[in-house]
């Protein structure tokens, strides 16, 4: 202390006057750094960031103004802001409700909702082996597939548009519902917890420009779908019989049975979140 108050006496300053910071304030401050640091890694990881450097052009823009007194600039800017917010947010709905989703499902909540999968363990390792074995046959038959098994955003509203099943997942089932030519073929089937939950389900298609031309409806819905869930979506092409897993808005294209497998059985689910930032980039174009 007396080392400030003669560092700050030789300044020139004779009053130091040091402010009063409690632990609550240093918790405060923790938290704000950590919720900004979210936020931009968030901002960064979605759609938001280009938009964000663009705004940050109108920040610049709108200090230049203001240093050189363009009043007329700084009146537009000034009664536009209030507007830009709202429409902000209309633009981001999407981004938005996917970041409140991805908080609902974090560790505090799947800690209580873990139980109600525990002893499931064996059934979801058949329902894998299932639904790779379909898939597969599918894909020999070039009949065209779409599932989604869901994680833990409910698929609630996506399983609305569709038709109730309600049976035990098994590879003749699977292949029953995409059979040409059938009522249930058309759209997406949903899994949850090792039973299909409905069949002919109409997702959302991606709106990203990044999506190979050659891929049509089919994946783009795979990769909508995977953008606000985090459902494993896999998909077999009609076309060529491949099989691709779509998963938070990234399609893996072109997959063995194995590393079907691998991809949609769980442990590897979460070692692929973690590599997840490292494979963001690779969307496949
Ligand atoms: N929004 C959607 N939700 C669910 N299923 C959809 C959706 N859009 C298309 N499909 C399914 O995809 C089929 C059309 O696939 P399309 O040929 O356009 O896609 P694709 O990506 O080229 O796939 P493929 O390689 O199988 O031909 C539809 O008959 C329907 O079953």
């Amino acid at each position: 202390m007396d080392f400030l108050n003669s560092f700050f006496s030789g300044l020139g300053i004779t009053e130091f006057v040091r402010p009063s910071i409690g632990i609550t304030d240093v918790l405060d401050i923790l938290i704000v750094a950590y919720i900004i640091y979210k936020v931009i890694f968030w901002i960064k990881e979605t759609r938001a960031w280009v938009l964000f450097k663009g705004i940050l052009v109108i920040f610049a823009f709108a200090a230049v103004a203001a240093l050189l007194k363009l009043h007329t600039i700084i009146f537009v800017l000034s009664n536009t802001i209030n507007m830009g917010i709202i429409a902000l947010l209309i633009v981001f709905q999407p981004e938005m409700r996917k970041a409140l989703e991805q908080l609902g499902k974090g560790k505090i909540f799947s800690y209580f909702t873990r139980g109600e999968d525990a002893g499931d363990e064996k059934a979801a390792a058949r329902t894998v082996n299932e639904i790779v074995k379909a898939a597969d046959k599918m894909g020999a038959a070039k009949t065209g597939a779409l599932i989604l098994m869901e994680q833990e955003v409910p698929l609630g509203d996506l399983e609305r548009t569709g038709i109730p099943i309600d049976a035990i997942v098994s590879s003749q089932l699977l292949i029953n519902i995409f059979e040409h030519n059938t009522p249930l073929h058309d759209g997406a089937v949903i899994i949850r917890r090792n039973r299909v939950a409905a069949a002919t389900c109409f997702l959302p298609l991606t709106d990203s420009n990044e999506v190979s031309m050659e891929l049509g409806t089919r994946h783009r819905a795979a990769i909508g779908a995977s953008e606000v869930s985090d459902a494993h979506v896999i998909v077999v092409s009609e076309e060529t019989g491949k099989i691709s897993v779509a998963r938070g808005g990234v399609l893996y294209r072109d997959l063995t049975p194995e590393q079907l497998k691998n991809m949609i059985s769980e442990q590897d689910h979460q070692s692929a979140k973690k590599k997840l930032a490292i494979w963001k980039g690779r969307q496949d174009k």
